[in-house]
């Protein structure tokens, strides 16, 4: 069932019955019809239409923003500024796609070839509820411009954010059946992978999620990209403004009440600043105790996205404090219908502790003690999950080299992640495989061609 509840409130205000077996099955047969032309328009009128729908995502902001709040609580101006990244990926893609898939000549030892780029066929997405629409589009506009088409399954408290999505797309000029979003259930996606008419996948979700989608992905010698969980670590070797940098990190793990695989969830700080940073940090995050309405732009803590998702991390924080770790600030689940927690600092986390390995996805900072520079290197790589990681300090020198011997996908000097529409965006270990956004985004479904001259 996908369902729109409110979670300021715990409405429920809109239930949609999944996809049958049937209309999935049209769905995938759609998008494979769909395919034999869409594949065929020049590629520069592909990227005018991912231009156009540019264009409809910026006019329809506000409206997209407003659903956003209401399906999964996050705050309007997050939405806008969801939004305005989702733009400037449509806008990168169609302006730079055309020479991203061009033709690339090859001088071979004994004579010439070239490496023609070629969509590969109809795909499926499977897209999660924390950034309704950025998730979808760093998907979607590089498939689209290189030729591919799309059965997109969104997250089940999302079905309005999914419409409006595809309503954009076909306005802009996406064929009805390159681009089609299917209510289908979880319990679908397997067997939509058997499917021959489906050619790889993409999914953004749990870690869960993506051993499931990975396992039947190989069964089926399917491509896949899958970007999961994290527990990004934010080491603090020095400051010359301890106050901006907490308010730095303190925004940066609120940002989405919480909830992006990117935050900086695990702050590794070197011992002489250790004590002050946590005091000014539990300080800070005090200013998000107070809930409000997602729908009001003074807001600071919003719901997290469903009743579910706060009981969650209000367990994980529990099990924490049960198993020894200290609590500095917040903690507790606000009472009322809404899926509100307090912003929440923890202290003391060992490795024996549930905490220590999990993601927890809501707004939850952990803080370590390093006392060198070796030890907050191998705190922050003693996780199973490898998504971004961030490193604050003066010395350039000493920030490369503190990156060098982190084990991520993405590193951030003197700032905490954020999407950039140039900027490949990717995980490894337990937080997944492939890469999304700039040149490397649009060559995950390709094929390479090998043309011998
Ligand atoms: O959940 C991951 C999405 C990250 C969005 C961003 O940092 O811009």
């Amino acid at each position: 069932m996908y369902t729109v509840t409110n979670p300021a409130t715990g409405e429920r205000i809109e239930e949609i019955g999944n996809a049958t077996d049937e209309e999935v099955r049209a769905a995938i047969e759609r998008v494979h019809r769909g395919y034999g032309s869409w594949r065929l328009r020049p590629v520069t009128e592909r990227a005018a239409i991912v231009a156009r729908a540019a264009e409809l995502f910026a006019e329809r902001s506000d409206e997209l923003a407003e659903i956003m709040t209401l399906e999964m609580g996050k705050r309007i101006n997050e939405g806008r500024g969801e939004v305005g990244i989702v733009v400037d990926i449509f806008r990168y893609y169609a302006e730079h796609g055309p020479e991203l898939v061009a033709d690339e000549p090859l001088v071979l030892r004994n004579g010439a070839a070239v490496i023609r780029k070629e969509p590969i066929g109809a795909l499926l997405g499977v897209m999660p509820w924390n950034f309704p629409c950025y998730q979808v589009a760093r998907f979607v506009a590089p498939n689209l411009v290189l030729g591919n088409t799309i059965l997109l399954k969104h997250a089940s408290i999302c079905p309005r954010s999914a419409a409006a999505i595809e309503r954009i797309l076909h306005d802009a000029g996406v064929p009805e059946d390159a681009y089609v979003n299917v209510f289908a259930s979880s319990r679908q996606v397997p067997w939509m992978l058997e499917d021959p008419r489906i050619q790889g996948v993409s999914l953004t979700g749990s870690e869960q999620a993506g051993i499931s989608v990975a396992a039947e992905a190989g069964r089926n010698l399917k491509r896949c990209v899958l970007e999961l969980g994290g527990s990004d670590p934010l080491i603090v070797l020095d400051t010359e403004d301890l106050e901006t940098t907490v308010n730095t990190v303190a925004t940066a793990r609120m940002r989405n009440c919480g909830q992006s695989c990117n935050a900086p969830k695990r702050m590794i700080v070197l011992s002489e600043l250790y004590d002050e940073f946590v005091d000014r940090l539990a300080k800070r995050v005090a200013d998000f105790y107070q809930p409000g309405d997602p729908a009001d732009p003074a807001t600071k803590l919003p719901p997290l996205a469903s009743v579910a998702a706060a009981d969650e991390v209000a367990a994980q924080i529990e099990t924490a404090i049960r198993q020894g770790a200290t609590l500095r600030a917040g903690g507790h689940r606000v009472d009322g219908p809404g899926a509100y927690l307090e912003a929440t600092v923890l202290t003391d986390v060992t490795p024996e502790m549930n905490a220590y390995r999990e993601e927890i996805f809501g707004p939850v900072v952990l803080v370590f003690r390093a006392t060198t520079e070796e030890e907050a290197i191998a705190i922050a790589n003693d996780s199973p999950f490898g998504l971004g990681a961030s490193v604050f300090g003066t010395d350039p020198a000493r920030l490369r080299r503190v990156a060098d011997r982190i084990e991520a996908g993405m590193v951030y000097f003197n700032k905490s992640g954020g999407s950039e529409a140039d900027l490949p965006f990717g995980g490894i270990k337990r937080s997944g495989m492939g890469r999304e956004l700039g040149a490397l985004g649009i060559e995950e479904f390709m094929n390479k061609k090998s043309i011998r001259l």
